[in-house]
């Protein structure tokens, strides 16, 4: 006991002496370990995000943006002008451009992602906004979820043009699902009106060539660094005000879960004698009732079934709402037939897919990833909700993908599992962690011949390890 006292004690100072030598990632181990130990408590390490919270204004609606572009054209500096514009109206706190680009700590899972977030609002809505120094952690943030944009600010430098990684950014957050973006031409201090045109008609042209409505997209021409430096209004803070009012109507605000049909992975399946079977969960999505119709998906299955009873701690709910841990009672499915991993949903909401395109931030070594390469044919187990289930990757564009590499894999999966178009999901390859990834679209499902061809290669590869042990 009395050490206990002495290391919740001595642990913060020590932690912060350790924190000038040692890297990110290992600081993460020493919180996870000591946690366990309970000699820090969660309070400690999550500070800061609490008093994040306590800020929260839950009274306008949150939306997610941040600012993609190539290298250079005042991603940041359009950061800190908006944080400057709206303090002025007292809707957000002024982030200059320095602390934005110097807020590199920012952790997701033990991945680190050099982002900053920031928070401001306009009168209609409250924002997250991610800005991402680099191309590469761009990509990574993506595809790890950890800035989730419902909408993009491309930021064009009028001086320029659209350039190599303009195009590249584009297609990724269309390849991982953005859907609606808002354009700022910026720099326009230092280029002449027809080249501010030039630049406009290139982008509507780019933005139609990749399948966003080109013509339609709102884009909004100005100057970031004469916003940030409050000179030359009318392209300055008006142009900014401008975007944010582009962003406020073009970007819309996304569909709250609640109002979802209704998803719940399970995590246990019980049988209660005298009542039935009970499975277990949180509720990822909707609103569950007592009576509703639900169907069992996962593992090439599809069971209909009702729920005749929902609780929660034991008590019994009318109805069970997103985030909530809950059991529910269902009728006339027997223990047996469901397991875990399986999804209990809204009939005709979901489907298993066997066969997706994904795409798939490959941890480095540092990272705790793998130190070499890989080819097409390697298998991995492929973790999802509360599912796992093994996959063969095709790698169609390239030779081999290397670690701190992303890359566009094909998985093919052994059983039909319940997968979404944006659904995230871990790659592990024994017990490390190789890459997480995003599903961005399901494919036709595997012919037998095709599943036969996996198993025998699984088969092969046991029976070549079973050898190699003897
Ligand atoms: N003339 C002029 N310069 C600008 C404007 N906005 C940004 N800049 C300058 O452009 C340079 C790059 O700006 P950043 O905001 O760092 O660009 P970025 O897109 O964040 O760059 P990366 O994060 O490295 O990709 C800086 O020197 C800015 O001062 C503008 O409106 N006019
Ligand atoms: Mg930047």
């Amino acid at each position: 006991m009395a050490s206990i006292v002495v290391a919740r004690f001595v642990v913060p100072v020590a932690h912060r002496t350790l924190r000038q030598i040692l890297s990110k990632r290992s600081i993460a181990k020493i919180h996870n370990y000591a946690r366990t130990l309970q000699i820090i408590s969660p309070e400690h390490t999550q500070k800061r995000s609490y008093a994040e919270k306590q800020v929260f204004d839950r009274s306008k609606p949150h939306c997610n943006v941040g600012t993609i572009g190539h290298v250079d054209h005042g991603k940041t500096t359009l950061t800190a002008a908006i944080t400057k514009v709206l303090s002025d109206q007292k809707l957000a706190q002024l982030r200059n451009y320095a602390d934005i680009d110097n807020a590199p700590e920012e952790k997701a899972r033990g991945i680190t992602i050099n982002v900053a977030h920031i928070e401001y609002q306009t009168e209609k809505r409250h924002y997250g906004h991610t800005d991402c120094p680099g191309h590469a952690d761009y990509i990574k943030n993506m595809i790890t979820g950890a800035a989730q944009m419902d909408g993009t600010i491309l930021v064009v430098a009028a001086t320029d043009g659209v350039m190599p990684q303009t195009r590249e950014h584009l297609i990724l957050a269309k390849q991982i699902g953005v859907k609606h973006i808002v354009v700022f031409i910026n720099k326009v201090d230092a280029a002449d009106k027809e080249m501010v045109e030039l630049v406009e008609m290139e982008i509507r042209e780019l933005l139609t060539e990749m399948g966003f409505e080109g013509d339609k997209i709102a884009v909004i021409a100005g100057s970031a660094l004469c916003a940030l430096e409050g000179k030359n209004p009318e392209i300055g803070s008006e142009a900014v005000l401008k975007l944010l009012d582009a962003i406020d109507n073009n970007i819309p605000t996304p569909i709250r879960e609640l109002d979802k049909p209704f998803l719940l992975p399970i995590e246990h399946v019980y049988s209660i004698p005298g009542r039935g079977t009970v499975v277990t969960g949180r509720l990822e999505r909707g609103v569950l009732k007592k009576g509703a119709d639900c169907e069992f998906v996962g593992f090439s299955k599809v069971l209909k079934s009702t729920v005749t009873g929902v609780e929660m701690f034991h008590k019994i709910l009318e109805e069970a709402q997103a985030g909530d841990q809950l059991g529910a009672l269902v009728r006339s499915v027997k223990r047996d037939d469901i397991k875990r991993g399986m999804v209990m949903a809204k009939p005709g909401t979901v489907k298993g897919y066997d066969n997706i395109e994904t795409q798939v931030y490959v941890l480095s070594k540092d990272e705790g990833g793998r130190s070499k390469p890989f080819t097409s044919f390697i298998q991995l187990q492929m973790f999802c909700r509360t599912w796992d289930c093994a996959a063969q990757v095709i790698v169609p564009d390239k030779e081999m993908v290397m670690p701190g590499e992303d890359s566009r894999l094909i998985l093919k999966m052994f059983k039909p599992m319940v997968l979404e178009q944006g659904q995230r999901f871990t790659l592990r390859d024994g017990s490390q962690t190789l890459g997480t990834g995003v599903v961005t679209k399901t494919l036709p499902m595997l012919t037998d011949e095709e599943r036969d061809s996996l198993l025998e290669g699984k088969k092969a590869r046991e029976k070549k390890a079973a050898a190699g042990k003897k």
